[in-house]
Parts: structure tokens; C-alpha cells; sequence
């Protein structure tokens, strides 16, 4: 009898030990196996990721591909060639920083997360490996601010614009240089992070998380001022002077992130303030998403010019133009904007 209480004891002991072992595992960091290789994911289960190590990751890979981009701009050898035409038969340009951006980011990312699809501007030379590791910290204001969230790896995908505003950095136009990083969840644009290299700037925002940028105290809806591309503008002048009248305040600058920066309260010394952002010609989702996702973050819209969210899995192009505001009537934007198909896409 004493024997057969013992054993029944011993195997109450094991199982309830396996199962606290289990339940304290989900709270700790993984620990690589002894002599095993390290863990790619970090401390979420198999199968899934932590948004806010990928909020994190995406931080530190914007400023590290920015260093780059400042290096290579400073160093005066940009090296820019045309490495195609956008369908308007604008030169698409090509420098030797978006090139070494992108490598960076890249491979900051993949050694994270390997498990998790990474869409970028630019192709990686895999003859040209870089061989970096994350030491999966997670910087302090982040950690304040934002909780640990999972989702599984196959749901997740994340775009890199290594150089936005490529035209304005071969131009010597630095404050409309920025690197962005964006993380979609089943197409939803949930962490955006536009890094700006030349003034040390970041701005990140995380979808039902946290921020450490946020909108402007008013907008002015009434007559609103419409910032939009300088050197792929198409119609969006003729769009925005039939929308909102011919007074209206029109601001050309580069690069997306740098428009979408404009709409939020940004104290930067180079930056530009605006109430709405419009780009009516065809646009690619790595330029689009990280904006997407901060605007969104704060309450924000980025849709086509028709109202449609932009979802950013599957190809890279966004066809449908954009309107982006904040703490503004959006559909009511949209229900001013003209007859589209007339003057969109030109
Ligand atoms: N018609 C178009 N076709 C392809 N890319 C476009 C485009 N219009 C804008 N873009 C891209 O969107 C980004 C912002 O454009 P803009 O500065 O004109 O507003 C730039 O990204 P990159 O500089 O990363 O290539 C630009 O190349
Ligand atoms: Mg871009």
C-alpha cells in the first residue's frame, strides 16, 4: 500500500513540476539549447513573433541603414544611376546608400526574424552577406510604453524603403531623407518607424500599442494645406486647386515618409507642416506603409483616393493614388476629391 502511495505521489510530483516548468517557460527568455544554435526568435513560442522585439528591430534597423545613408551622402560618392522609369518615365535613381541602407536593414531584420517575409525597394546581393546579430534589447522607452504581443510568423509582413526620397538625396536635399521600416499584420499596416538620417530623428508607432510621436493639437480643415510630391507630382495640383479651390496652399516636397511627418506634431527643425497629403500617380508599399501605420497608430487614415484601405501584402504597387489626414473628416475628404478616373494615374 505505502509503495503504491509513494509511486502515485512520484508521478503527481513529475507531472505537476513539467507543468510549472511550462507555465514559467512562457515568462522567460528561450535560452539557446547547450552547444545548440542560438534562438533566431527570441522569447515567443515557435511559429509566432513579438510585435514589440519587431517594433524594436525595426528601430534600430532604420538608424542603422540612416548611418549609411549619411555616410555615403557625406562622403560625397553616391554613385547614382537610373535603374529604371517609373511608368510616367520619371528616372527611377539608384545610389550606393540605398544600396548599403538596404543591405543593413535587411540582414538586421532576416537575423531576427527569419521566419518572417521582408519585402524591399531594393534586391540583396546574397554574395554580399552581412553578418549581423541582434542582441534582442529593447530600448527603454518602448518598453514603457508598449506590451509584448504575438502573432504568428506567417501573418506578418514587413517593408523596407531604405532611402525614401532617393530624387531629392541625389539633389542634395537631406531634410527629406528618411529610412522606413513598416510591420503589416494579414495586410494591416500596424508598426510604421521614419527615421530621419540627417537630424538623428525617429518616429515609431505601434497600432493599439504606444507612440512617441503624436498628431497636432488643430488642422485646418477649412482650407486645408495639401503637401505632395515635387518629383512625381502628375495632376495632384489640378486634384487638390479642384478640391479645395484655387487658394489653396500647395507644399512640394520629397519623400513620403517626410509628407506623412508633415501631418504630425514633429518638432524638427526642417520640417514642414501640412493638413493633408495627396499623390495621385501609381506609389509602391514599402513608401506608403511605415506612414500608413504611424497615421493609423494616432487615430489617423491613409486610403486611396477612393476611400479603400491599402492592403500591404501580395505585389508592391499601390494603384489607386492616396489622401492622408489626421483628426479630419477623411471621408469627407474623400467625398470632395473629383471624378478620379479622370485625373488620377496621369
Ligand atoms: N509614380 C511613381 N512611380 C514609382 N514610384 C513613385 C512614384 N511616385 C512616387 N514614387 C516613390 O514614392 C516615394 C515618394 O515620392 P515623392 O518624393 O515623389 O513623393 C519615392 O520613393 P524612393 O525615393 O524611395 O524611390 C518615389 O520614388
Ligand atoms: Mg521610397
Amino acid at each position: 500500500m505505502a509503495v503504491f502511495c509513494l509511486l502515485g505521489l512520484g508521478v503527481l510530483y513529475h507531472l505537476y513540476s513539467g507543468f510549472l516548468a511550462g507555465r514559467f517557460a512562457a515568462f522567460m527568455p528561450s535560452e539557446p539549447a547547450a552547444g545548440g544554435p542560438e534562438s533566431p526568435r527570441g522569447s515567443a513560442p515557435a511559429g509566432s513573433v513579438d510585435l514589440r522585439e519587431l517594433l524594436a528591430v525595426s528601430v534600430l534597423a532604420a538608424a542603422r541603414g540612416g548611418e549609411e545613408v549619411k555616410r555615403v551622402r557625406e562622403g560625397n560618392v553616391l554613385n547614382a544611376k537610373a535603374k529604371g522609369k517609373t511608368r510616367e518615365g520619371a528616372d527611377e535613381q539608384l545610389t550606393t546608400g540605398d544600396l548599403l541602407s538596404n543591405r543593413r536593414m535587411f540582414y538586421l531584420l532576416k537575423s531576427a526574424f527569419p521566419a518572417v517575409q521582408i519585402n524591399s525597394e531594393e534586391r540583396v546581393d546574397t554574395a554580399d552577406q552581412e553578418t549581423v546579430s541582434w542582441d534582442r534589447s529593447i530600448p527603454e522607452d518602448i518598453k514603457q510604453k508598449i506590451q509584448p504581443k504575438e502573432v504568428p510568423a506567417e501573418s506578418v509582413t514587413v517593408w523596407i524603403d531604405p532611402l525614401d526620397a532617393t530624387q531629392e538625396y541625389t539633389e542634395d536635399l537631406r531634410q527629406y531623407v528618411t529610412t522606413m521600416v513598416c510591420v503589416a499584420v494579414n495586410g494591416k499596416p500596424v508598426i510604421g518607424v521614419i527615421h530621419k538620417p540627417f537630424s538623428a530623428y525617429t518616429a515609431w508607432a505601434m497600432v493599439d500599442g504606444g507612440s512617441n510621436v503624436k498628431a497636432r493639437s488643430s488642422y485646418n480643415e477649412k482650407t486645408p494645406r495639401i503637401i505632395v510630391s515635387r518629383s512625381h507630382a502628375g495632376k495632384v495640383e489640378q486634384v487638390a486647386r479642384q478640391t479645395f479651390g484655387n487658394k489653396t496652399v500647395i507644399i512640394p516636397a520629397g519623400g513620403a515618409g517626410y509628407k506623412v511627418l508633415a501631418l504630425l506634431d514633429v518638432a524638427e527643425k526642417n520640417q514642414e507642416e501640412a493638413d493633408v497629403y495627396i499623390h495621385v500617380t501609381h506609389i509602391k508599399k514599402w513608401d506608403i506603409c511605415a506612414g500608413n501605420a504611424v497615421l493609423r497608430a494616432l487615430g489617423g487614415h491613409m486610403t486611396t483616393l477612393t476611400g479603400e484601405e491599402i492592403s500591404y501584402t501580395g505585389s508592391d504597387g499601390n494603384e489607386g493614388g492616396l489622401i492622408a489626414s489626421i483628426n479630419m473628416n477623411h471621408k469627407a475628404l474623400i467625398e470632395k476629391l473629383p471624378d478620379l478616373e479622370k485625373t488620377s494615374h496621369k
